[in-house]
């Protein structure tokens, strides 16, 4: 059986709505037999380590209002989640636990750590009730009894045992944070001990992952709140997130990773407050590549220390309750403390330690093996630049610390930022789809790679067909991916192309859709999932049902992530743009018209009646314009559904069907497979020469034409084939080209007209290129 553990913190269960988020998240992702260790909710914890000081400074007035707070907060939750008995238990057991802290305060007996227990007690006790209240199989368990340490080292041997007590059927709600020592004492394991509960439960229990959910999507490159750039990783490897947590980063903490050391537990850090959204995973090292960090250093000093001991740091930090970072400059040791501990650590290490900076500020920027001592003379110069004086800097292979007198500002940090950490960021690209303009596509990325490398650099690391790939999350050379194609490419199931998108381990991640297929469009939402940007030429997914569409576009912008589908209306043609642009300069379109299809522009002009039209859809298939079966375009469909893109451009929210199609070819072909089509071809010659016929008589042309008419209040869209004046910019266009016709507020009278080939490899593929293009700009900002 394998089981997970989940641990919410304190900012997840901070009122009776988050404990609604986490119960949903526990039925959802979590499975009977799990363990979910809690935090003391909210802000409880402070609240007792105020009632402590109050207890010691004798401060009566100040220990009735704590008191009465702490009551008061634990009754409104009990009260917001609980009924009858449930409630009537919880608050019971509350009033005596209460009445108890105060006899122990008249009495002169409070203990530190038994009293701070009582915050994970309290929440590990109301979510069991909770959910035991929902008919969910759940149980509570006080750490205390399962985990115990012996002057300090955690007894193992014994807490496997213990753990032996979780239920394999029900929900296992533990408090997280505590232990008891071998007399039976609680012991506190530090703050934010509650992650290291976790992982320490997981290694009892041989979980198959940890994960910490947490008020943040993941792990970041620095602080989002400061930086508005910070990218979220993916993957960290634990020897970076070890460094990191070394360095006080706030999501990760210095002993939550000791546990999980020479064990394959995959360590997860996700938000409770968006459950759906991307996480980070804190993997084996080897499995993610190395990454960029910059961690603030707000108000540190800077210890010197003589004859340091083994063990001395850890043993400092478990009794100053903070992870304290300590490296050696010059056969100097050097301890980097949190001001507000410095006296204590001073003390502690009196008569070998002194003071050489104190409350300092600045920076560690954690990166790639062997980057460290060139980042930190990169950062100097932009800090110089920046008007920053340095105290100090220290440089490493791994990292490098520099500390000035002030705090950096977010200006600064996002230069630096900016300089250092985005420069190092990659994308990792993926095609499907290599016919006509797939293949066109990959021959112009030999030459635009170049252009494209300097703004971001780009890899080819995937390649899709509809029965076969390619995937080396390394790279495929693109000069020679015909090769590796032949080689190397495999088949394959949808599962795998997943799983290799989940594996990718790169900064920003693209999968550009060259498919004619509605199979392949409607994995979208899971490229989305494994947080894909996403470029199509493909029509499907921008015309798919509105429910469908929406929700896609609500996830991709939950992760900031771009869907680009230029070319999937007037191949290279800037009409996504145009309107787009109009509408951002406050202009409001009023019609849109024209003809939107290649392929029936180019039948259309080149039919005299002289070829039969069916050699001339040949034709059209052969040079690339069709669609792969040209039936969707005499059908109509292709140009119905480039309407429906453009309406949903405008912000229209029409369906397929709310656009009114007669096709370009007889009711009889329409049904049937493509032998009865191809066997039939003289039904359409006979369908076309007659109605080719007719708009002769009235000495006009045939064209497919489509129009999208908005005003106040009604909205009425068709495709079909029209009868023409020659003389009409419709019935002059070129063969294959299309003609967009803009009517808008400032373009009344006289429109904007946006004409050119609309179909063909080329142009199309290069289209493709245009999205690629503003995409890295745009990540590379
Ligand atoms: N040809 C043109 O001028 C233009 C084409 N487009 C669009 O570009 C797309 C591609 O058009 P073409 O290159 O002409 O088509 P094509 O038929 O030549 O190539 C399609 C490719 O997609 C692959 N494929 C099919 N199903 C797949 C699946 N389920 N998973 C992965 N791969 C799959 C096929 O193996 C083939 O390599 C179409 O969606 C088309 O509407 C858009 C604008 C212009
Ligand atoms: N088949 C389409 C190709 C582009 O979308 C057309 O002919 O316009």
């Amino acid at each position: 059986m394998t089981r997970s553990v989940h641990k919410f913190g304190g900012s997840s269960l901070s009122s009776a709505k988050r404990y609604h988020a986490v119960t949903n998240i526990i039925l959802q992702q979590a499975a009977l037999g799990d363990v979910v260790v809690v935090s003391a909710a909210g802000k409880t914890t402070d609240t007792l380590v105020k009632l402590w000081q109050s207890y010691r400074q004798a401060d009566q007035q100040a220990i009735s209002d704590v008191l009465a707070l702490l009551s008061a907060n634990q009754f409104e939750l009990i009260a917001d989640l609980l009924t009858d008995s449930y409630k009537d238990s919880a608050l019971e057991l509350l009033d005596a636990e209460l009445i108890s802290i105060g006899e122990k305060i008249a009495s002169q007996h409070l203990q530190e750590a038994h009293l701070l227990a009582h915050g994970e007690l309290w929440s590990a006790r109301l979510l069991g009730l909770y959910l035991q209240q929902l008919n969910v199989a759940a149980q509570s368990f006080d750490a205390r009894e399962l985990l115990t340490l012996a002057q300090g080292v955690l007894q193992h041997e014994k807490n496997v045992i213990a753990c032996g007590q979780f239920s394999a059927t029900k929900y296992n709600v533990v408090t997280g944070f505590i232990a008891s020592d071998e007399q039976g004492q609680t012991i506190t394991l530090g703050r934010n001990g509650s992650d290291y509960s976790a992982t320490l439960f997981a290694r009892y229990i041989c979980a198959e992952s940890v994960s910490i959910w947490t008020d943040t999507q993941g792990v970041f490159s620095t602080d989002p709140r400061k930086v508005k750039q910070a990218i979220r990783y993916g993957k960290i490897c634990r020897g970076q997130a070890n460094l990191l947590a070394r360095l006080g980063n706030p999501v990760l903490h210095a002993k939550t990773l000791t546990p999980l050391k020479d064990t394959d537990i995959k360590l997860v850090v996700r938000s409770s407050f968006d459950s759906s959204s991307a996480a980070t995973e804190i993997v084996k090292e080897g499995f993610a590549k190395q990454k960029r960090f910059i961690t603030n250093l707000d108000h540190y000093d800077l210890l010197k220390v003589a004859d340091l001991h083994e063990g001395e740091v850890g043993e400092l930090s478990r009794i100053v309750q903070h992870a304290l970072h300590h490296f050696v400059e010059k056969d100097e040791v050097y301890l980097l403390v949190p001001a507000a501990l410095g006296h204590q650590v001073l003390t502690l290490l009196a008569g070998r330690c002194n003071l050489v900076e104190s409350n300092v500020s600045g920076i560690a920027l954690v990166c790639q093996h062997g980057d460290g001592h060139q980042l930190a003379q990169s950062a100097k110069v932009i800090l110089a630049e920046n008007n920053v004086n340095l105290r100090f800097i220290y440089s490493h292979e791994d990292y490098c610390i520099l500390l000035c007198e002030q705090q950096l500002d977010t200006d600064r940090l996002t230069i630096l930022h900016d300089k250092l950490v985005s420069v190092s960021q990659e994308l990792a690209v993926v095609v499907a789809g290599l016919g006509n303009v797939g293949t066109v596509f990959l021959e112009q990325l030999k030459e635009q790679l170049s252009r494209l490398n300097q703004l971001l650099p780009v890899k080819l690391v995937g390649l899709i067909r509809s029965e076969q790939m390619l995937f080396n999350p390394t790279g495929i050379d693109v000069q020679n991916w015909q090769a590796a194609w032949q080689t190397h490419a495999v088949s394959y199931h949808e599962a795998e192309l997943l799983s290799h998108l989940a594996e990718l381990d790169y900064e920003h991640k693209l999968v550009i859709d060259i498919t004619a297929s509605e199979q392949f469009s409607q994995l979208y939402p899971q490229f989305v999932a494994h947080n894909c940007h996403l470029i199509c030429a493909n029509k499907y997914a921008g015309t798919a049902p509105l429910a469908w569409y929406e929700q896609l576009q609500q996830s991709l912008k939950q992760r900031n992530l771009q869907w680009r589908y230029n070319t999937s209306v007037g191949a290279g043609l800037p009409i996504n743009f145009a309107l787009n642009d109009l509408q951002n300069s406050g202009d409001k379109v009023q019609r849109l018209s024209g003809v939107f299809s290649g392929t029936l522009s180019w039948l259309c002009s080149q039919y005299t009646a002289e070829v039969p039209f069916s050699e001339l859809v040949m034709q059209a298939k052969a040079m690339g314009y069709s669609e792969p079966d040209p039936r969707e375009d005499l059908s109509g469909r292709d140009v119905q559904r480039k309407l429906l893109i453009l309406a949903r451009e405008l912000g229209l929210n029409l369906e397929l069907d709310d656009i009114v199609l007669s096709p370009l070819m007889p009711e009889a072909l329409s049904n049937g497979d493509w032998e009865f089509f191809v066997d039939n071809l003289a039904l359409l010659d006979t369908y076309v020469s007659e109605l080719a016929a007719k708009a002769a008589l009235e000495d006009k042309v045939l064209r497919y034409v489509a129009e999208l008419v908005l005003s106040d209040d009604k909205v009425t869209a068709q495709v079909g084939l029209q009868g023409v004046a020659k003389q009409d910019s419709l019935a002059t266009l070129k063969p294959g080209d299309n003609i967009f016709v803009i009517n808008s507020r400032w373009y009344q009278d006289n429109p904007l007209v946006i004409q050119g080939p609309g179909a063909g490899k080329e142009v199309t593929a290069a289209g493709v290129h245009s999205d690629l293009y503003w995409l890295c700009v745009s990540l590379a900002k």
